[in-house]
């Protein structure tokens, strides 16, 4: 067996929680990879735990020391030097001046700008664009609410920033929903052109495509029915497993919806999780994972504390 060397990296984020800034770091002559630009952090010493390592990393660094530091993904990289894996850790809040000791350059940027630095470790691609996903991702509820009312909904959320949404309302009938997930499309457009935000339609990629929305978003079940990931510029699943999570991994997936955490009104024979659970089996995915189930804006904290990228509401997002 390979043997895999741990890493602990920090992805420090400061400004607007909404649109914040991360540093990137450059590595310096002497090092593999020199001149390539990473998220600071390294190797996880003998007896330490990947935030000690995390810890010690960016006071030998950077000299600061770390406040708060949220799990965030985890992946495994194979270079011709030696197998990784890389615990990124989302670090909101340290004391301490940032200062260069070990790096050769040091770089605030905006998700969006991240293609402006060049060349980043190979390792670290999907790591930046997880990092572009909001923190906020948004069921549609139109079986209760109404089309009409959901869409008004939908407007209000996405002029104060919603830019990720699920079209879900597997039980509308097949000509409303589709008629329903048109006009969240066309909503949806101009966000999409200035901001990036797009549309996932609920295990119909055929509805998907009809629409013109950016995505699919896997069932379950269709998760294990598809033996390559369907061609949209984004794709998501639903998984309650730590199998459904690797399997969503494997087939090259965007991000996850991992539940139901809390008890929940939609599925009220199922107790939950709970956030050790969720902790637990978050811990090894290499996909941003929002936690779906019971939730309510407020909670976004806990569940980034546990491990999640973000939340997935249906009745509570707005
Ligand atoms: N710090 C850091 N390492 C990364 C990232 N991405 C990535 O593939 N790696 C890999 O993880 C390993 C970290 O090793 P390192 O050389 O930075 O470790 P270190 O600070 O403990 O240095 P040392 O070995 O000189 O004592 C390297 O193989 C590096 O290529 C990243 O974003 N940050």
């Amino acid at each position: 067996m390979i043997p895999v060397t741990e890493v602990a990296a920090a992805v420090l984020l400061r400004g607007d929680p909404a649109a914040p800034e991360f540093l990137l770091a450059q590595r310096p002559v002497g090092k593999v990879y020199a001149g390539y630009w990473e998220f600071p952090g390294g190797k996880v010493e003998a007896g330490e735990t990947a935030r000690q390592a995390l810890v010690r990393e960016l006071q030998e660094e950077l000299g600061v020391t770390v406040d708060q530091a949220w799990p965030w993904v985890c992946c495994e990289f194979t270079y011709p030097h030696a197998t990784v894996r890389l615990r990124f850790f989302r670090v909101t809040s340290w004391h301490g001046e940032i200062t260069p000791i070990e790096h050769s350059g040091l770089r605030w940027l905006k998700v969006d700008e991240a293609a402006s630095v060049a060349p980043i470790l190979p390792a670290n691609g999907p790591i930046l664009r997880a990092l572009a996903l909001p923190a906020v991702y948004a069921l549609t509820y139109a079986e209760e609410l109404g089309p009409a009312a959901e869409l008004a909904r939908l407007e209000k959320a996405l002029a104060t920033g919603l830019r990720l949404i699920q079209v879900r309302d597997k039980t509308l009938p097949p000509a409303q929903r589709e008629r329903f997930a048109r006009a969240v499309v066309e909503l949806v457009r101009p966000w999409n052109e200035w901001n990036g935000a797009s549309v996932l339609i609920n295990d119909d990629p055929e509805l998907a495509r009809a629409v013109g929305a950016q995505g699919v978003h896997l069932s379950s079940t269709r998760l294990w029915q598809s033996v390559r990931r369907p061609e949209f510029e984004r794709v998501a699943a639903s998984c309650h497993t730590a199998a459904d999570l690797k399997r969503a991994a494997e087939l090259g997936l965007d991000f996850v919806v991992l539940g139901p955490v809390l008890p929940t009104a939609s599925h009220p024979d199922a107790t939950g999780m709970g956030w050790p659970e969720f902790s637990r089996l978050t811990a090894s995915s290499p996909l941003p994972v929002y936690a779906l189930g019971g939730l309510q804006p407020e909670i976004l904290e806990t569940a980034r504390s546990s491990g999640g990228h973000g939340i997935a509401l249906l009745r509570g997002w707005r």
